[in-house]
């Protein structure tokens, strides 16, 4: 069988880099370029501490995917530099397999309509761990008897987006089992701006920012008289490795885009 051809984009990153080891040790995968606005026009093997991939680092995406044959762009960069790559994927016949969270609801719904147009599979994950995927479907679950709920999440302080993608997806599958419904005092005022969170329909995203943090969410849920709390914790980034694998295999078989890991898992 034919290895799958991969352009990443963002290698030096910290999910970027992680991605290609797992690619180094994997038979079915070949790495055939690299994404980045540093190192243009060197190979991946000349950067420091990047594995000795013999294929060039473009900066400019279109060059890209003129230059070299790829099946899937895998994208772990930045909200806006994500979106410009991923549109230019669909457009060249390009599977993207998408980790970059901050999309905003439009783009996505843009996208969606793009790769439907152009028959394109592609596949927009806010979370690679599968652990994290149950913590959200499990939440799913719950919400259904416990309507009252907050999501904290906690997160290093080098990330960009707030509130995570993977609290928004989780508001967003509640939202599919939970009617809308505005919690807490129905006079209370915030007296600190933003104290009581992001509210969306009524529920509330707190998002924490510290050093030493990788990716950790609390779903609580309130009822009378008992507490529910599901909680999910990333330790290491290797544990998205397994989910960015999943979508590179499924995305070559699919013709639009799928929004979370779970619509692949069985
Ligand atoms: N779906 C999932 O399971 C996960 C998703 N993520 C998401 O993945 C993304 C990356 O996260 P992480 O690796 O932690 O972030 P990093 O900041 O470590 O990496 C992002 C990389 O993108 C690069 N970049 C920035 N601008 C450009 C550009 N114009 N062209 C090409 N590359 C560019 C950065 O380069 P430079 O150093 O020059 O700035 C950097 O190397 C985030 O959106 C994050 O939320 C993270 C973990 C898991
Ligand atoms: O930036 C991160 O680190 C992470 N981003 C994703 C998100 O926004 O949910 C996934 C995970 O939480 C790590």
């Amino acid at each position: 069988m034919s290895k799958i051809r991969v352009v990443v984009a963002g290698p030096r990153g910290k999910m970027g880099s992680e991605a290609l080891r797992m690619i180094r040790k994997d038979d079915s995968l070949e790495l055939v370029a690299c994404l980045d606005r540093k190192n243009s026009g060197k190979k991946v093997s000349e950067v420091e501490d990047l594995p000795s991939f013999d294929v060039y680092i473009y900066d400019d995406v279109v060059e890209c995917f003129q230059a070299v044959d790829a099946d899937v762009l895998v994208d772990l960069t930045t909200p806006e530099v994500g979106y410009i790559h991923t549109k230019a994927a669909i457009e060249h016949g390009v599977r993207p397999v998408v980790g970059t969270t901050g999309f905003t609801k439009e783009q996505l719904e843009e996208l969606t309509k793009l790769a439907e147009e152009k028959g394109i599979g592609a596949v927009i994950a806010p979370n690679f761990a599968v652990g994290a995927v149950l913590m959200m479907q499990f939440s799913k679950w719950a919400a259904k008897y416990f309507p009252d709920v907050e999501i904290i999440e906690r997160h290093h302080d080098q990330k960009l987006d707030a509130p995570s993608g993977t609290a928004i997806k989780t508001a967003e599958l509640i939202q599919e089992v939970r009617e809308s419904k505005k919690q807490g005092h129905p006079d209370e005022k915030e007296t600190l701006p933003g104290a009581r969170g992001a509210d969306v329909d009524g529920m509330r995203i707190h998002s924490v920012r510290l050093p030493g943090l990788i990716a950790h969410q609390e779903v609580v849920f309130g009822s009378s008289g008992q507490n529910l709390t599901i909680k999910h914790d990333t330790f290491h980034r290797e544990s998205f490795m397994s989910g960015v694998k999943l979508a590179i295999d499924q995305v070559v078989k699919l013709d639009i885009l799928v929004y979370g890991l779970e619509n692949l898992l069985d």
